[in-house]
């Protein structure tokens, strides 16, 4: 059990990495030709799982945050466990489908739910794939240019591990099907090949033509779906937060949704300065960036007015079924909700005071109960999920 006290959020804070950022630019700079010096890592265990599963083909060396990476010679036989990381565990399986050799990719808890069997059909296609309780084998080939279909409304991560096999082997077609679901996730991808010289197209079809070269030096980006529970903390207790880092594109434009909503946010030489008070619902759609739906649904709880927040029917896959442990901790505070045909609706304020929260083992879930336990007082029953994304986060809600 962790208690915060009820209390203004106030500070100047490093905004937390990307995660999504960190563990793209490790998988290209493992597969690209040349060094790369990735700087800013925090170790989050995604990350790690992302370092376990490129070691078997990268020479890797680290000294705190900054972590050198370059492509080696690959081991024949190569196993590693992902843990939790949905991320990792398409990435690598798709990829280590075009390197020779075989790999068994264990993984386990929350993601053992998750899906990964459309993803597996498909890369059948293309090579031998096992699956069996709690792993994947892979029987790597030397594969030519490959097209394949995947289903694009269930996980875009089925798209980005695709995107890094056609990198990886020169050159590969991949035909989206059905609605785009967390499509600002495969712009990411898109992003990172491209930075490493790789040719990416997103169109009807998304063409993707390597080889990948090391641009040498990077930063890992911050992330705004993170740093995003500070700026609802630092706004609904009338603290004064400032974050510096430069925010990766992803999540960014959701600054916007805060503002609607009567937060005021300057960013100015790389410092963002957070005040304002939540005033006004919302109406958005965050299929596209489905991290943001914890963080402006906790602010949402904030105004009386409703506010609607859609196309989260794909949160179902996510560490915890999110539909309904977004609506949990919604209920704990004591604000009116409810799900209809994939739209949360919600009309606050919060009505109670000294919540037990609960994380429902969902590191997203624990970081938005650390931000509402600041604003209302209260208790999280378990910090270990926060780890996965954010381990230094606890620090910054503790005061
Ligand atoms: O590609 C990525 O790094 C991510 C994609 C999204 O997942 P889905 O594409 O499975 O929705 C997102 O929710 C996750 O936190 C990170
Ligand atoms: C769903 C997430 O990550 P992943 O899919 O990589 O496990 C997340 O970070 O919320």
């Amino acid at each position: 059990m962790f208690c915060i006290k009820a209390g203004r959020l106030e500070g100047k804070f490093a905004a937390p990495p990307s995660k999504p950022y960190s563990q793209r630019l490790l998988l290209a700079s493992a597969l690209a030709e040349g060094e790369t010096v990735i700087r800013g890592v925090e170790w989050s265990d995604d990350f790690t799982a992302m370092f376990r599963a490129v070691q078997p083909l990268a020479r890797l060396y680290c000294e705190g945050g900054v972590v050198k990476a370059s492509r080696r010679e690959p081991d024949f036989y190569r196993s590693f466990n992902v843990m939790e990381s949905g991320f990792t565990l398409r990435t690598a399986v798709a990829v280590y489908a075009g390197v020779p050799g075989i790999t068994a990719v264990y993984y386990g808890g929350t993601l053992k739910g998750r899906p990964i069997d459309e993803l597996v059909e498909a890369l059948r296609r293309l090579t031998a794939v096992e699956k069996t309780a709690g792993a994947i084998v892979v029987e790597g080939r030397r594969l030519e240019e490959f097209d394949v279909e995947i289903r694009a409304d269930i996980s875009s991560q089925y798209i980005s591990g695709l995107m890094y096999l056609a990198a990886h082997v020169g050159r590969g077609i991949v035909r989206p099907v059905g609605e785009r679901k967390s499509w600002s996730f495969v712009e990411a991808t898109a992003e990172v090949l491209k930075k490493f010289g790789a040719h990416v197209e997103l169109g009807e079809t998304i063409e993707v033509e390597g080889p990948l070269r090391s641009p040498r030096a990077v930063d890992v980006p911050s992330d705004f779906s993170l740093a995003a529970f500070l700026v609802v903390a630092g706004v609904a207790t009338g603290g004064h937060v400032e974050l510096l880092g430069t925010l990766a594109e992803v999540d960014k434009w959701a600054i916007d949704v805060f503002r609607q909503m009567g937060a005021d946010i300057t960013i100015d030489n790389g410092i963002m300065r957070v005040g304002g008070v939540f005033t006004r619902g919302v109406d958005v759609d965050l299929g596209r960036n489905p991290d943001l739906v914890m963080p402006v649904a906790l602010a949402a709880a904030m105004v009386e007015e409703e506010s609607a927040i859609r196309g989260v029917d794909h949160l179902r896959y996510k560490e915890s079924d999110r539909v309904a442990t977004v609506l949990d901790v919604l209920r704990r505070l004591g604000v009116e909700v409810r799900y209809d045909k994939g739209a949360i609706y919600i009309r606050g304020p919060p009505t109670k005071r000294e919540v037990a929260f609960q994380t429902h083992g969902d590191h997203r879930i624990g970081l938005m109960a650390l931000a509402a336990a600041k604003i209302v007082g209260g208790c999280v029953d378990d910090l270990t999920p926060v780890a996965k994304s954010w381990p230094s986060s606890i620090l910054y809600f503790k005061g």
